[in-house]
């Protein structure tokens, strides 16, 4: 299938001299969850910006459900919905007027019966004559998704959705998210938030100083890359790690409290059973065991460290 974007050798200098993206080849797949990670300044907002007309590249190529945005912009355009990272809306229009109107802007005839949907998707149905001036900050953001939706596009770019935002309005936009992308709608949101790439994403793109590092699956990044770390919670602490088990890397933690070994989860022998084994023999009891992967957090700072 023809991928929905397409980015190809993409550069950005600004006029500043600074070259904000030093080329950049990059596929998004029809109906994916797409997340675009990388620190401040890494070029994920010029990107975006290229992609949705608002930035002029400097070189390079973007189709868009096989639309060329430079030559093509109006019907690539008419396919992208975009949700800038800082909420402008007219506060005092209502929630209703606000969509009616967007979709009005891309030219697409009046569709309430789609409105009323996408409004009741979004959980504003309640507050669609509600000025946005009434509307608590979570159901701005919600009024933002909407008014970027519409006029219907196929392609939806999320800016940082849930930065300055609370622990529990972000899992309702994530689960916003799901359900837009459950309809059909792909997505390309940029974060910082490794974890909100790790949960929602189904590909991962690494983004740093305007280049990609890498693009991966979640699933199969998690295990190329993935560690395994396991805690052991002692009976007694100890003092030093003992010389009969300088044979494994293990540190230790909690005051002494806490063994941790860290090991690579792919490897055929993960020396874990014999570690056991050794802690049995020289009379080492511990109360409780845990193993965790390592996040993506940490798979990000090595790539970018080593980049
Ligand atoms: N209009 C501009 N003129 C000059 N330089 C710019 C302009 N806009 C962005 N930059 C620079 O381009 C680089 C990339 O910025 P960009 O906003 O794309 O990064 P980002 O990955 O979106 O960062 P953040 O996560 O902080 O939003 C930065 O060094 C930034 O200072």
């Amino acid at each position: 299938m023809q991928p929905i974007l397409s980015i190809s050798g993409v550069e950005k200098r600004y006029d500043s001299g600074l070259t904000a993206l030093g080329g950049i080849d990059l596929e998004v797949r029809r109906g994916e969850i797409f997340a675009l990670l990388g620190p401040n300044g890494a070029g994920k907002t010029t990107l975006i910006s290229i992609i949705c007309g608002t930035v002029t590249m400097s070189s390079g190529r973007v189709l868009v459900g096989g639309h060329d945005i430079v030559r093509d912009f109006r019907a690539a355009r008419s396919i992208i919905g975009l949700v800038p990272q800082e909420i402008a809306l007219d506060i005092f229009s209502t929630v209703w007027n606000t969509v009616r109107f967007s979709r009005g802007l891309f030219g697409r005839s009046p569709d309430p019966a789609y409105l009323e949907q996408l409004l009741r998707d979004l959980s504003l149905w309640d507050k669609r004559d509600s000025k946005v001036i009434e509307l608590s900050g979570g159901m701005k953001r919600r009024v933002m998704i909407a008014k970027a939706l519409s006029h219907e596009p196929e392609l939806l770019f999320l800016d940082e959705p849930t930065a300055g935002v609370d622990v529990n309005l972000r899992r309702d936009m994530w689960a916003v998210v799901r359900r837009l992308r459950d309809k059909g709608v792909t997505i390309v949101l940029t974060t910082h938030y490794i974890e909100e790439a790790e949960e929602m994403a189904d590909r991962v793109g690494v983004i740093d100083h305007g280049r990609v590092l890498l693009v991966e699956d979640i699933a199969t990044l998690m295990e190329k890359m993935g560690k395994r770390r396991l805690t052991l919670t002692l009976q007694h602490p100890m003092a030093a790690i003992p010389a009969e088990l300088a044979a494994w890397p293990l540190e230790l933690a909690a005051d002494g409290h806490q063994i941790l070994y860290t090991f690579d989860a792919r490897a055929d022998a993960t020396g874990m059973p014999a570690l056991l084994k050794r802690l049995g023999e020289l009379g080492i009891d511990f109360k409780d065991l845990d193993t965790e992967r390592s996040s993506l957090e940490e798979i990000f700072i090595s790539l970018v460290e080593r980049a």
